[in-house]
């Protein structure tokens, strides 16, 4: 069986606002994208990783490889205008069997015993989907007025979001749509009933310049 991890880091962090896409922006003396790789390339199970990015770029990136002496093998991949397009293009590098790993570059926390534990999920169920309970009490606004909802009924997606090859290659033969936020959402389009299991509250993603902050301290703690 052959495992695959599809890292996309082709967005442009347009909410986090800095000079440069978030994925480059450093987190304990290295790149976001590079604590996200790494937790990937662990042993006992080592996924062939294939990273997506925007070809302007790559030479950016091969710079910060030398200067930060990465040599974790993976394969680069342009990205695309979406994150659904990105994914589309590293789908082009993944063989069935297989099982596929979709990871945002910019949720750097993630561990290896976690990601571990979705690609062995998914191998046996399908797919495997992390996410965790809402803490917080859950308003619903519509015309100028909120309603409380049961935050029971809730959950918060994370990634990595696995699939078997066959699964994830098929669905994302389907056209485009924008309620495809993430890669569960693509494939329950085709009719596939998603598997949620445990995510970490700890795997958060960078959006916004204070998500930077809570990585630092998180980080200082692991
Ligand atoms: N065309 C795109 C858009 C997004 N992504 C990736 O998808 C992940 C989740 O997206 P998000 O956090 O929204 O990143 P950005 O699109 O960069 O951020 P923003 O929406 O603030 O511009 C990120 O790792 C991002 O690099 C991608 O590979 N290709
Ligand atoms: C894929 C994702 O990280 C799951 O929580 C999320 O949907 C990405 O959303 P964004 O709007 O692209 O940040």
């Amino acid at each position: 069986m052959t495992y695959y991890a599809i890292i996309v880091a082709g967005g442009t962090g347009s909410r986090m606002g800095a000079q440069i896409p978030k994925q480059f922006l450093e987190l304990n003396g290295i790149p976001i994208l590079m604590h996200s790789i790494k937790a990937f390339y662990q042993w006992p199970l080592v996924p062939k990783i294939i990273l997506v990015m925007h070809p302007d770029f790559h030479d950016h990136w091969k710079k910060l490889c030398d200067e930060h002496k990465f040599t974790t093998p993976h394969t680069l991949v342009p990205g695309g205008k979406t994150r659904f397009h990105s994914v589309k293009n590293g789908l082009e590098h993944v063989q069935s069997p297989g099982v596929v790993a979709v990871h945002d570059a910019v949720r750097p926390l993630v561990n290896h015993q976690f990601i571990t534990n979705l690609f062995q999920n998914a191998q046996l169920n399908g797919n495997a989907i992390p996410a965790v309970k809402c803490r917080d009490s859950i308003r619903k606004v519509e015309n100028n007025t909120s309603i409380a909802l049961n935050r029971e009924h809730y959950y918060l997606v994370q990634t990595p979001q696995c699939f078997t090859s066959e699964m994830i290659l098929k669905a994302y033969e389907q056209d485009f749509k924008e309620e495809f936020t993430d890669d569960a959402s693509v494939v329950e389009n085709m009719g596939v009933k998603i598997l949620l299991t445990d995510g970490d509250y700890k795997n958060i993603k960078i959006t916004y310049p204070e998500d930077l902050l809570f990585a630092e301290a998180i980080i200082g703690r692991l």
